[in-house]
């Protein structure tokens, strides 16, 4: 099928159908059999559209009357055009037309007409000052691509500055980084083979088991990930279980864990000793954690269907480590799901930080005495992160937050608590730890 057909298809579904970009390029990329050239096209097409829609949205208005009475489909190929065009030197502008205008045939003969049109009149004012006059934070919102609210989000608890960087962040092409599994392999001998699988690779910047993979085909489709060797996992979430500080036979409780990144990495650490209990809400996440399990030959982990919101009487004292993975607003992800910008509301952080302080103070029950909580979230808003955190302690006499030292790098932030924060950067995700410890007093 048609390249450009198949982006338009996408972003009818991420953006009328609230689908994820990241499974619907999956799906369509395998089922509609692309060539890897196509594949990387898509991809690049589809996710910077997402992630610069509001942008795209902005010069569009500056073309047409009311974008609300422009049809859905119609719409969709004049964002990606416009992408095309402002954003993307590989592909000629005239070309990304005539393709647009092609596609939009296929809805109308008018249709074509209209996208013809605005297109071409975008193409000659290309140059245009399209922010002029626009009073500074709005201005801000609209170059970056990022809804009002969250502009004021950053800005309100980093400052200008830091803000700035983060949004920026935000907006990169994620890499990939995989995790190589020591119960299969050698790092070395992984990082080998997959230099004569044809992959362009480098170590990872911070975490030992990490391979950054910079260049090369799909690696979920090689034998290494098929066979269990890697796991493709962000290097900020590889952090986490390293800091928990496993020791072979414990129990483990993952209260949040599919699909099984963080619980496959403490499995690994465990050398497949000691028990870990694998819990989601979602019975088909489970599946996915099974899955995981399975491929990369890990043999400790039990699985449990489970509301972490609601108390387990089974778990009371059970655990000497508790992970809390929790739910949350996933600010600090949306490199790789730059839905998220436009699907995420701001009323929904108020009920996000309410499930996770039920999660803390179930999970406290289930640890033993000088047994570790490890918190963490894919998110910068200091609500659910630092915030929680504080009110926990505030609420907690036997609880102390232990620091964790992951180095100097200009991204990591050891708040005063002694939390952390990984700040986005082209090769990490936003991200935020809290290691806490029971004490008997
Ligand atoms: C951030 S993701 C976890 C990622 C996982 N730890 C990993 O490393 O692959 C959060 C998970 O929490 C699950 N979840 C959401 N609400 C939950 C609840 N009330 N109880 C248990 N799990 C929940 C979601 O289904 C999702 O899989």
């Amino acid at each position: 099928m048609n390249a450009r057909k198949i982006i338009v298809e996408i972003l009818d579904n991420v953006f009328y159908n609230a689908a994820y970009s990241n499974i619907e390029l999956t799906k369509r990329l395998n089922r509609d059999n692309v060539n890897d050239k196509d594949k990387g096209l898509i991809t690049e097409i589809v996710y910077g559209t997402v992630r610069y829609k509001d942008k795209i949205d902005f010069i569009i208005k500056n073309f047409i009357k009311d974008v609300k009475l422009v049809e859905p489909r119609i719409l969709n190929i004049l964002r990606a055009t416009v992408y095309q065009i402002m954003f993307l030197d590989r592909v000629p502008s005239y070309a990304a037309v005539n393709e647009a205008v092609q596609l939009a045939k296929e809805v109308s003969f008018n249709s074509s007409k209209f996208v013809n049109g605005v297109l071409r009149n975008i193409l000659r004012n290309q140059d245009k000052d399209f922010y002029k006059g626009l009073e500074p934070r709005k201005a801000m919102a609209v170059n970056y691509s990022f809804p009002n609210w969250m502009v004021d989000l950053f800005i309100n608890q980093y400052g200008m500055d830091v803000a700035k960087k983060i949004m920026h962040n935000l907006n990169n092409t994620p890499n990939v980084t995989v995790r190589v599994n020591e119960l299969k392999g050698d790092y070395d001998e992984v990082f080998t083979s997959l230099e004569e699988n044809g992959y362009d690779i480098a170590e990872g910047v911070i975490c030992p088991e990490a391979i950054q993979i910079n260049k090369g085909s799909n690696v979920e489709n090689n034998s290494l990930f098929k066979d269990g060797y890697i796991t493709v996992q962000d290097e900020s979430a590889m952090l986490i279980a390293p800091n928990m500080d496993i020791e072979e036979g414990m129990k483990v409780l993952d209260l949040c864990s599919a699909p099984g990144g963080k619980t496959t990495h403490i499995s690994e650490l465990l050398n497949n000793t000691g028990t870990v209990i694998a819990c989601d809400i979602y019975d088909h996440k489970i599946n996915l954690i099974k899955e995981n399990c399975d491929r990369l030959g890990i043999t400790n982990v039990e699985y449990k269907i489970q509301d972490a919101t609601q108390e387990n009487k089974e778990f009371i004292k059970f655990a000497d480590r508790v992970l809390i993975d929790v739910p949350c607003s996933g600010l600090g992800i949306i490199r790789k799901k730059p839905e998220i910008k436009w699907t995420k509301k701001k009323e929904d952080l108020h009920s996000l930080t309410k499930i996770q302080r039920e999660i803390m103070v179930n999970s406290w029950e289930y640890l033993k005495d000088e047994g570790i909580m490890f918190y963490s979230t894919c998110t910068l808003n200091k609500h659910e992160n630092e915030d929680n955190i504080n009110w926990f302690i505030s609420q907690h006499k036997d609880a102390i937050i232990e620091k964790m030292y992951f180095g100097k790098a200009d991204n990591i932030v050891y708040n005063e608590n002694g939390t952390v924060t990984i700040l986005p950067t082209e090769a990490m995700d936003g991200f935020f730890l809290a290691k806490i410890k029971k004490v008997s007093r």
